[in-house]
């Protein structure tokens, strides 16, 4: 044992190492700073290498401080393109890493030289006390992008660096890791999550969704677009686990050999951005349709279809949580677990009006709204003895907490109907991934609530009418100049000051009228989102919202880097606004 204070390992090796390991992986020279967000560090992946190896370090620092429980590590860029990367950690539950620990991530990968990130390295050990003599697991796993076998290299290299026993699952879809992870260390539970391994999840889920089956007939056949990433050979394998003669499912976008072709003009983002389908769906698809996309690590799902007029439905984030929520709440009254077990669904600001009024009026349920980011949904949904939560770009999943668990486990049916209804209930803790949003999963408990409810998509569509909206994007020099004030949950901003006094102004004039705006965490630009009653008020107010950033902008770039009046005017010229219309100048904060 060493003789060293308590925190540091056998001679300094780990702190040395970790020295070293910055020497082999040097950071690449960046312009702005590395900041650990929403969805863990993403960018192109050229500049990755030295962050994955400090997020080597950061996760054996975790595994170390959470008793040796294991840590996961997922490569991935979701929806971007396939050029960029990104990685981000799961904690030991299988939820994302703890928010109190993401200023290390951070600081580890902003730390510039060797020495640097030693120091980072320990005054992580210090002020979290940590033990290195503890030992620390980890899994890792990817997605397909090309540029995940040298980061994986990299990755390692920070793990051995700190003496971490690791396990490289090689290609798995972002949900299947959170799972690993979970099933891992539950393992010698009393209520183990499932089998430690790929097949145990694919195993988990065919068998709870052949149950939930039994007591549905096929209900036609659905139509996959893997987006050409991992979700492609994923769903492949989990097919072989599902009763033949419940559900046929076609793939299309299964090219992953093909890299350039990842997300791109199809998966979950483009159609739910670009409101419409990808091409296979555009040149193949009949009226009714049912179709459904995955983004690139098979994390979130779109349903969609064609009307009789062609025109193209989209069932979001937001129709999946309120099929849920109505098919899961029947459920519970059905077992006569109503007075036991309470449901509320978790939205965001950017879920649509009319879902909100459904499940509030219709449906007769608790909603909250938090700010974006899963992480932030997933909290609040887990207070709830059922939680669904999902964010309108179709990423979420339903929490059954433990106290709903138990109840019901011990209940005893009373009725022949009941003991269906509980059965499916049970049924349905196993077939919804627990620990994040999973397409796979979802797909399936999609697919179980519409052949029970012998539901078409077009009856789905029918439950309630959107609000006609738009989502758009503002490309800005400076994101964090805007903020939205604290309990708003991100409708309203504070900061530009004065900015939301003039989107008030604006959204006043329209009927059912609702739009904010704040600053992405994923990307340089504010997102404006609008709706109103008629699709021609949404054009109009969010153009007009637009504009009053626009001018924002010209005002903070105006404070800083026009040269003189004439290259401001000519650079408003060049967006086309007037003159007139331009605000007052406020600070540039
Ligand atoms: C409006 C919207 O869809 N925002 C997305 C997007 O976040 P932004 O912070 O808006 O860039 O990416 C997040 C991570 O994937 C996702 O959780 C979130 O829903
Ligand atoms: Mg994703």
């Amino acid at each position: 044992m060493s003789s060293l204070p308590l925190g540091y390992s056998i001679d300094g090796e780990y702190e040395k190492a970790v020295e070293k390991g910055f020497e082999d992986f040097p950071r690449a020279p960046v312009d702005k700073p590395f900041s650990y967000g929403t969805a863990g560090f993403r960018m192109r992946a050229d500049l990755l290498d030295y962050v994955m190896l400090t997020v080597g370090v950061l996760a054996s620092l975790r595994s170390r401080k959470l008793m040796s429980n294991t840590i996961g590590i997922m490569i991935t860029a979701s929806h971007n393109p396939a050029e960029d990367n990104g990685v981000k950690l799961v904690d030991p539950s299988g939820d994302m890493l703890e928010e109190t620990w993401e200023h290390w991530a951070t600081a580890f990968a902003n730390a510039w030289e060797p020495a640097k990130l030693k120091a980072a390295y320990i005054n992580c050990i210090e002020e979290c006390k940590i033990d290195q003599r503890k030992e620390a697991h980890v899994i890792i796993a990817r997605d397909t992008r090309p540029s995940g076998d040298r980061l994986v290299k990299a990755l390692i290299a920070g793990l051995e660096a700190t003496g971490t026993k690791y396990t490289d699952y090689g290609y798995a879809t972002t949900p299947q890791l959170h799972y690993l992870v979970r099933a891992i260390n539950t393992q010698r539970q009393a209520q183990p999550y499932g089998e430690p391994s790929e097949e145990g999840y694919y195993k988990k889920l065919g068998s709870a969704f052949t149950t939930v089956m039994q007591y549905a007939n096929p209900n036609g056949a659905l139509t996959v677009d893997c987006a050409n990433g991992i979700g492609a050979p994923k769903l492949k394998e989990l097919i072989k686990y599902l009763p033949e003669d419940k559900l046929q499912i076609n793939i299309v976008n299964d090219r992953i050999e093909q890299a350039d072709l990842l997300n791109e003009k199809c998966g979950a983002d483009f159609v739910k951005t670009q409101q419409r389908g990808p091409q296979d769906f555009v040149q193949t698809a009949k009226p009714g349709e049912r179709w459904c996309s995955f983004d690139g690590d098979a994390d979130r799902i779109i349903y969609y279809f064609n009307d009789d007029e062609k025109v193209f439905r989209l069932l979001d984030g937001d129709r999946i949580a309120t099929l849920a929520a109505s098919f899961i709440g029947d459920l519970v009254r059905k077992a006569g677990l109503e007075d036991e077990v309470k449901l509320a669904v978790v939205q965001t600001a950017y879920a649509n009006g009319a879902s909100t009024r459904y499940i509030e009026q219709t449906l007769k349920l608790k909603v909250e709204c938090t700010a974006t980011g899963v992480k932030h949904l997933h909290h609040v949904a887990a207070r709830y003895d059922i939680g669904v939560y999902f964010e309108a770009n179709g990423h979420g999943t339903v929490l059954f907490h433990p106290r709903a668990l138990k109840a019901i486990r011990k209940h005893e049916p009373q009725s022949p109907a009941q003991l269906e209804a509980l059965d499916t209930l049970k049924a349905l803790t196993d077939l919804i991934n627990q620990t994040v949003g999973d397409a796979l999963s979802d797909m399936l408990l999609v697919e179980a609530v519409l052949a029970h409810k012998e539901w078409t998509v077009k009856e789905w569509n029918l439950t309630y009418k959107d609000l006609p909206n738009k989502l758009a994007k503002v490309n800005v020099a400076d994101r964090s100049s805007y903020r939205t004030a604290h309990g708003s949950a991100e409708r309203q901003l504070e900061h530009p000051t004065g900015l939301q006094a003039k989107i008030d102004d604006i959204v006043k004039k329209y009927q059912d009228g609702r739009c904010f705006v704040r600053a992405s965490g994923t990307e340089d630009a504010v997102r404006v989102y609008g709706e109103a009653a008629e699709i021609f008020d949404v054009e109009d107010m969010v153009t007009r919202v637009i504009e009053s950033i626009s001018i924002q902008q010209m005002v903070l770039v105006g404070n800083t880097s026009f040269r003189d009046q004439r290259q401001q005017e000519e650079h408003e010229m060049g967006l086309g606004l007037e003159r007139g219309a331009q605000e007052p100048p406020v600070g540039n904060g």
